[in-house]
C-alpha cells in the first residue's frame, strides 16, 4: 500500500514571498500526522497544494499514490479524499443540515449526516443558517463535510482552532475513531497539546521548510532529571554559566559525572543544558543554573535519588532535583530558537 502522501522537495511562492522552500514529508496510511508549525510557516499553503487547491511552483505531491498533478488524479481523489479548509469554505445562507446533506449526496456510500451532526454536538443547529452559527459551530460542520463521504484520507486545516475545550475533545475522538476504522488523517496545527494528544507522527515546519519530525516521544526526547541550583547556593568557581547550558570543562558538570560514576550510576551523566531553561523560562532567576541528567533509559526514582545524592556530596545539599518531560513546545523552542506562539518573521 502507497503511504497516504508523499511531497517531496515542494515549493510556493507568493510574488516575493517563499511560503514553501523544498519540503519534503511522508504520511503513513492509517495513522494521524500533524504537521506543527507557527503562524505563517507554510502549514497551509502546503496543505492546499496536496488538497490540489493551489498550483506549486516546483516539486512533486502523491495523494494515495496518485500524481496530484495529473488530470485524470482529480476525480478519483475527489471521492476518495475528505478536506476541511481554514476558513470553512461553506456557504452561508443554506442550514447547517441542509449543508450537510448536499454534501452527503455527491458520495456514494456517505455517513449518514444526522449521526455525524449528533458526534459533533450540532444536532440542535441543524436548522440554523450557517450565517448565524458560532465560529465553533461552523467549524465543526466543515469537519463534518470533510468526513461525511468517509474518506480514505482527511485534510483537516486546524480542526480545532477557537473550540472550547468540551469540543475540542469532541472533535479529538472523532479523529481517533476514524484513524481506529482505518482512515489517514494529515491535520495542520498550531497547538501542541494537539499534536501530542492526537499524532503518531509529527512534522516541525519552520519557514516553509520541515525543521524536524518524528513520533511525539521521540521529538521531545524523554524524560530528564532537572537539577536547579538557586544563584546564592552556587559557589563562585561553578557560577560563571549562571542560566546557560552546561559546557565542557565545567566545573560543577565534571565534579557531578565524578560522583554519579564513583557511586555506580556512571549510565547517568549531564546532558548539554536545556535551551528552554537557558532562555530564562524554567528557573525563577536568570541567574539560576539549570542542568539536566539523562541516560540510556528513561530515569526512575531511583536515579532522581542518586542525582540528590552525589549532589549533596559535592557540595549542593540544597538543589531542587525533579523528573521533567520536556514538551513539544520545548523541542519547538530548541530547534527553532523560537516560541510556537510567535510569529514567523
Ligand atoms: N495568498 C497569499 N498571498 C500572499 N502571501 C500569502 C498568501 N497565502 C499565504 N501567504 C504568505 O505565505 C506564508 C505562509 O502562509 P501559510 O498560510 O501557508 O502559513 P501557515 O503556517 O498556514 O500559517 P497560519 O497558521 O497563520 O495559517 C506567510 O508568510 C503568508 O503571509
Amino acid at each position: 500500500m502507497p503511504p497516504a502522501l508523499e511531497v517531496d522537495s515542494l515549493r510556493k511562492r507568493y510574488g516575493a514571498r517563499t511560503a514553501v522552500d523544498g519540503l519534503s514529508l511522508t504520511a503513513a496510511t492509517g495513522a494521524i500526522t500533524a504537521v506543527l508549525g507557527p503562524n505563517g510557516a507554510g502549514k497551509t499553503t502546503t496543505i492546499e497544494c496536496c488538497e490540489g487547491l493551489r498550483r506549486p511552483d516546483a516539486g512533486s505531491i502523491r495523494v494515495l499514490g496518485l500524481d496530484r498533478a495529473a488530470a485524470s488524479s482529480a476525480p478519483l481523489l475527489r471521492e476518495r479524499v475528505g478536506v476541511m479548509l481554514q476558513d470553512g469554505g461553506l456557504p452561508l445562507a443554506p442550514r447547517a443540515g441542509a449543508v450537510l446533506d448536499h454534501l452527503a449526496r455527491l458520495h456514494a456510500d456517505p455517513e449518514p449526516p444526522a449521526r455525524l451532526l449528533e458526534r459533533l454536538g450540532l444536532t440542535d443547529v441543524a436548522g440554523t443558517r450557517v450565517r448565524r452559527l458560532s465560529g465553533g459551530q461552523r467549524q465543526r460542520l466543515a469537519l463534518a463535510g470533510a468526513l461525511v463521504g468517509r474518506p480514505e484520507l482527511a485534510f483537516l486545516d486546524e480542526p480545532s482552532a477557537g473550540l472550547d475545550p468540551q469540543s475540542r475533545h469532541a472533535v479529538w475522538d472523532l479523529l481517533r475513531e476514524l484513524r481506529a476504522g482505518g482512515t489517514s488523517v494529515i491535520l495542520t496545527t498550531h497547538l501542541m497539546d494537539e499534536a501530542e494528544a492526537l499524532a503518531d507522527h509529527v512534522v516541525v515546519i519552520d519557514h516553509g521548510r520541515v525543521v524536524a519530525e518524528g513520533t511525539p516521544a521521540a521529538l521531545t526526547g524523554g524524560a530528564r532529571i532537572r537539577v536547579v541550583l538557586r544563584a546564592g547556593a552556587v559557589s563562585p568557581g561553578t557560577a560563571a554559566a549562571g542560566g546557560h547550558p552546561a559546557g565542557p570543562g565545567d566545573a560543577l558538570v565534571s565534579a557531578l559525572d565524578a560522583a554519579l560514576a564513583a557511586a555506580g550510576r556512571g549510565d547517568l551523566r549531564v546532558l548539554d543544558g536545556d535551551v528552554a531553561d537557558a532562555r530564562g523560562r524554567g528557573p525563577a532567576h536568570a541567574s539560576d543554573r539549570v542542568l539536566h541528567i539523562g541516560g540510556p533509559q528513561d530515569p526512575d526514582a531511583g536515579a532522581v535519588v542518586a542525582v540528590a545524592t552525589a549532589l549533596a556530596q559535592i557540595g549542593h545539599p540544597d538543589a531542587t532535583v525533579d523528573l521533567h518531560r520536556p514538551s513539544l513546545e520545548d523541542a519547538f523552542l530548541a530547534l527553532t530558537g523560537r516560541e510556537l506562539r510567535q510569529e514567523a518573521s
